[in-house]
C-alpha cells in the first residue's frame, strides 16, 4: 500500500474520566476519501481537532507527510499543509467571497489580528492571484465580489474548501461538510469532494450517511472514542459490529 501522507499513531485524550480518544490509529493515503463515522459525542470532532492541532494529545502521536507534527502549532500545520474546513462556518458573512478567502488566507500565515494587515492585503496582487485561483478552483470566480451572507449553504462550504486551498493542502480535514445541506445541495457537493481528493486526499467526519458510502474508499467507525472497525464500503455495511453499535437503528443501509 502507498505510504500514508497522515498517519496517527496511538492517540488518546481524557477529558477527566471520560475517554474522548482511545489509542486510536488511522492512516490517509494520496488520492483517498477516509470517512469517519460515529454517534454523537464519539470522539470525532476531538480526534480532528488533535491532528488539526487545536487539542493537544494526552499520548501517541501524529505524522504528517514523513514528519512529526504532534507538538506544532495549528498555524505550522496548516503551513505544512493541513487544510481544515470546519463544523461551524468560520466566514465573515459581511465581507466578500474574495475578501474571506485573503483573510483566509492571512490567517493560515499566522498574520490574523495585526491591525491594518488587512486593508493592504486587498491591493497585494499576489495574494489576490492566490485567492482568484482557489476560487476558480472551486467554481466560485464569479462569486468574487458577492456579499458572502449571499451564497448558498452549499457555496460557503466550497467557499471554506476555497480558504483552505490558499495554503496548497497537502490534505483535507473536514468536519462534516453536508451539515445544514438539503439533499439537493449534499448531493453537489458530494460531487465537489469527489473532484477534490485528486488535489489532496480527505479525512471526512460526516453523519450523511449516503454522502459517505458514495465517496469513502475507507470507512473508520468510532465508537465511545475508540475505533471499532476500519473497511471498504461493503466491509463496513456488512460488519456485525457496526451494525448494532452503530448502524443498528438503520435496518437497511
Ligand atoms: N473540551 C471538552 N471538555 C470536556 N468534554 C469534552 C470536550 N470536548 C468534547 N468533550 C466530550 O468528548 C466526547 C466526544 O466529543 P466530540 O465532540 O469529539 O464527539 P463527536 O463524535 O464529534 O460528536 P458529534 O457527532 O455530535 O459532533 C463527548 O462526550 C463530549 O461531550
Amino acid at each position: 500500500m502507498t505510504d500514508p501522507i497522515l498517519d496517527v499513531r496511538n492517540v488518546s485524550k481524557s477529558f477527566g474520566a471520560l475517554k474522548a480518544s482511545d489509542n486510536i490509529s488511522l492512516t490517509l493515503v494520496p488520492g483517498e476519501i477516509h470517512a469517519l463515522i460515529g454517534p454523537n459525542g464519539a470522539g470525532k470532532s476531538t480526534l480532528i481537532k488533535q491532528i488539526a492541532g487545536g487539542l493537544k494529545a494526552d499520548s501517541g502521536e501524529v505524522w504528517f507527510d514523513g514528519e512529526e507534527i504532534t507538538h506544532k502549532t495549528t498555524v505550522a500545520r496548516a503551513r505544512l499543509g493541513l487544510g481544515r474546513t470546519f463544523q461551524v462556518s468560520s466566514l465573515a458573512m459581511d465581507y466578500t467571497v474574495a475578501q474571506n478567502v485573503v483573510l483566509g488566507a492571512l490567517g493560515h500565515r499566522g498574520k490574523i489580528g495585526l491591525k491594518g494587515f488587512f486593508r493592504p492585503a486587498m491591493k497585494d496582487k499576489a495574494l489576490l492571484e492566490v485567492a482568484h485561483d482557489a476560487l476558480a478552483q472551486v467554481g466560485l470566480e464569479e462569486f468574487a465580489n458577492t456579499i458572502t451572507s449571499e451564497l448558498s449553504h452549499g457555496q460557503r462550504r466550497q467557499l471554506e474548501v476555497a480558504v483552505a486551498l490558499t495554503l496548497s493542502p497537502k490534505v483535507f480535514l473536514m468536519d462534516e461538510p453536508m451539515a445544514g445541506l438539503g439533499a439537493e445541495g449534499s448531493q453537489r457537493l458530494t460531487g465537489f469532494l469527489d473532484q477534490l481528493r485528486h488535489k489532496a486526499p480527505i479525512l471526512l467526519v460526516e453523519h450523511d450517511m449516503d454522502a459517505v458510502f458514495s465517496l469513502a474508499d475507507r470507512i473508520s467507525v468510532l465508537v465511545y472514542g475508540e475505533i471499532v472497525a476500519t473497511g471498504t464500503v461493503d466491509e463496513i455495511r456488512s460488519n456485525p459490529i457496526v451494525r448494532s453499535a452503530y448502524l443498528g437503528e438503520e435496518d437497511e443501509v
